[in-house]
């Protein structure tokens, strides 16, 4: 097992298998979600030498947030299921590592809430085929100090998740409910991921918030050059962490030529498969202004609550400056793609 598999290792160890399943798990074969990884692994660096790097300087400007460094916490869904602190706990690690959390509208925690913890959050979004509803939530989250709404585009359908068919796994324990999916009349709603969505619903996004929107789930370029013609404030190339369409391709390896066809009108985001400082550097490298991750946090959550959280965060910032000063870069827009090999 690589060191990177580790944390997940642990939180196996501490997590009901059912549960631990639901989070780890990817769609299908799972070739996905593990290929995610192994594109990581593939590629090797070609460092720069005798650049006088520097102590690096990280700091990175996205729609809504000024960071410390390039990591954003993607959107996952139950975090009351890694612990039973939940999204508070998350958003507390995220506050002391002065970092962003994007908020999964199915958290197990109210967005208010998880505003509580005073950490910088963007607000995840499936539109509803209820959009006085779909409104009703964006509105909340606005409120709540959400500073961005990432649309989820690669969810027409759900994800086949062998882990929980096999499990049986369907409904959430009992007291654990998605408590952003709750209307102003106080009455739970379940989740309907939309067949029909189209590309209308960023105007109608648009049209109902001020905030910036970015679309998460993006991998071919011609739905990125799609997706800043109709005005986004950003593109996360996402496989949804290889719970969705199994087979799609790892994104890093989607990366490039979502990067020439956004052609640096609007930042590019990358979730999927990066666990360490020199994931982060090799993403960064080939065009990503900035990384998500997502079970490397759950797996801090499930471990060691708020603490778990910030440690994650932060130990991938320091990797990440450390690689980059071994790197010869001192930010990362020093970081290019020559700088990438399959050998
Ligand atoms: C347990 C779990 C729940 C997730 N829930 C959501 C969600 O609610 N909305 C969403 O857009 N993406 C969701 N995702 C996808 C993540 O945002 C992200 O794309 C993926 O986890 C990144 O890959 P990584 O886990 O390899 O870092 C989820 C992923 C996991 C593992
Ligand atoms: C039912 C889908 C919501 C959570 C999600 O996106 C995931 O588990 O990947």
């Amino acid at each position: 097992m690589t060191p990177s598999r580790e944390p997940e290792r642990r939180a196996r160890d501490v997590l009901d298998p059912v549960h631990f399943d639901a989070l780890a798990g990817g769609a299908g074969s799972e070739r996905t979600l593990t290929g995610n990884e192994d594109a990581f692994v593939r590629r090797r660096l070609r460092p720069r030498v005798l650049r006088g790097p520097g102590t690096p300087d990280l700091s990175t400007h996205l729609p809504g947030a000024r960071l410390a460094a390039p990591v954003v916490v993607a959107p996952t869904a139950f975090h009351r299921l890694a612990h039973r602190a939940g999204e508070v706990a998350t958003g507390e690690g995220v506050a002391a590592a002065h970092g962003l959390l994007t908020v999964s509208m199915m958290a197990t925690t109210a967005v208010e809430d998880i505003a509580e913890t005073g950490a910088a959050l963007w607000f995840q979004l499936y539109v509803q085929p209820d959009r006085a509803f779909t409104a009703d939530v964006v509105a909340r989250a606005e409120a709540a100090g959400c500073r961005a709404i990432v649309l989820t585009v690669d969810s027409p359908v759900r994800g086949r998740h062998v882990r929980d068919e096999r499990h049986r796994f369907t409904d959430l324990p009992a007291g654990l409910v998605c408590e952003n999916m709750r209307g102003r009349d106080g009455r739970l709603r379940d989740l309907v991921v939309d067949p029909d969505l189209g590309w209308d619903a960023v105007a109608w996004l648009r049209g109902t918030t001020s905030l910036p929107v970015l679309v998460k789930g993006v991998l071919h370029p011609a739905d990125a050059r799609l997706a800043v013609e109709h005005g986004v404030d950003g593109v996360v190339v996402s496989n949804h962490g290889g719970r969705q369409l199994d087979g799609a391709l790892a994104t890093l390896d989607a990366l490039p030529a979502v990067v020439d066809a956004v052609a640096g009108r609007v930042p590019v985001l990358l979730d999927g498969g990066v666990r360490s400082g020199v994931d982060a550097l090799v993403a960064l490298a080939l065009g990503a202004d900035a990384v998500m991750v997502g079970r490397p946090v759950l797996w801090g959550l499930a471990l060691s609550g708020a603490d778990g959280v910030r440690a994650v965060l932060d130990d991938l910032a320091d990797a990440l400056a450390h690689a980059m000063a071994l790197a010869g870069a001192h930010r990362p827009a020093d970081l290019t793609p020559d700088l990438v090999v399959v050998p």
